[in-house]
């Protein structure tokens, strides 16, 4: 591919918190949840071709390319839009994948939003989140790009301006499929529902941690351990973990010290997603 492709950010997420309100009739969970973008996340560039084919060039290992969220969320927008034309996408993976951090749904949203841009679609934001809501619940926060509380299952979206923090997030190597905690009996699923502007980090928690804890004794040490260093609690479903910290060089520090078999990275929090900054780029707006 040529070098002056241009590279597409597909951020992670953080859910700084994570309360199971209720459960609807088709067995759906719903929740209240602070979802953080990060500075930190995957890459996806797109060659456009004239013969409607979609081909994803770097396919991940144990996903069959018509499951990949890339592959999908490029067909649905193609036969959407009744689009000719085609695409070669490129991936530089980095996120875990199962680890409550949203790469696959990430993936699926900037595919969406590039894609929307290049075959110039003309769909608006509303429009391609709503076809995002079919991919996966996480996908219009990524097309909307910009730190939020969600509610529902997490398509009603509220913007939000957090002071920047610094995020060390740990992956234990353990990784949990999120259909598992929600059909756990012991889940709490009726967290009573906060304002928004009451929430606080120290008041709120993650409803799906002491299932996750529960089932896997590593992750519970794992936290343990890091707060030793900073408030910290698990993400989404799990199994990845975060310490909130003011300041870099702290979470560096952390970072260093943590037990053999885990990984982690340090990123910074960000209210607006690189992918938006990248679409403007290119757009020119
Ligand atoms: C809870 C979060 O991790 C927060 O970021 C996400 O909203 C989960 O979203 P997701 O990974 O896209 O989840 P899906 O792959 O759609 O769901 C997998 C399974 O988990 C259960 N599920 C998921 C989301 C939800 N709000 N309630 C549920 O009960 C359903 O049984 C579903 O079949
Ligand atoms: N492009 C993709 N990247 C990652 N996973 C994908 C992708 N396409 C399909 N998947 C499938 O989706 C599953 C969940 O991946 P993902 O990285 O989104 O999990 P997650 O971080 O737990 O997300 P969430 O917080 O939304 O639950 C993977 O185990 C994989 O089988």
């Amino acid at each position: 591919m040529a070098d002056a492709m241009t590279w597409w950010p597909s951020p992670a997420k953080l859910n700084l918190f994570l309360h199971i309100t209720g459960r609807r009739d088709d067995g759906y969970h719903t929740l209240q949840s602070l979802f953080q973008l990060l500075n930190y996340g995957d890459q996806l560039a797109f060659e456009i071709t004239d013969d409607g084919t979609i081909t994803l060039q770097n396919p991940i290992d144990g996903v069959a390319s018509e499951d990949n969220l890339i592959w999908r969320a490029a067909r649905l927008l193609q036969q959407h839009c009744d689009c000719r034309h085609g695409a070669n996408i490129y991936l530089k993976k980095v996120l875990p994948m199962g680890g409550g951090i949203g790469g696959g749904s990430s993936n699926a949203a900037t595919v969406l939003v590039a894609l929307n841009t290049l075959w110039n679609c003309g769909l608006d934001d509303d429009m391609l989140a709503a076809l995002g809501l079919q991919l996966g619940a996480d996908v219009p926060i990524f097309v909307r790009g910009h730190t939020a509380f969600a509610e529902g299952v997490g398509e009603i979206i509220t913007p939000v301006e957090l002071p920047r923090n610094y995020y060390l997030v740990v992956y234990p190597g353990v990784s949990i499929a999120t259909a598992d905690i929600f059909g756990d009996p012991d889940l709490c699923r009726s967290t009573a529902k906060i304002r928004t502007q009451d929430y606080r980090f120290e008041t709120t928690r993650n409803d799906c941690q002491p299932i996750a804890l529960k089932r896997h004794p590593k992750v519970a040490k794992i936290l343990r351990g890091l707060l030793e260093y900073a408030p910290s609690r698990m993400t989404g479903t799990g199994a990845c973990l975060f310490g909130v910290f003011e300041n870099e060089n702290d979470a560096n520090h952390a970072l260093k010290a943590l037990p053999e078999g885990c990984t982690g990275f340090v990123a910074s929090g960000v209210n607006r997603s690189p992918l938006l900054n990248t679409r403007d780029n290119v757009t020119g707006a």
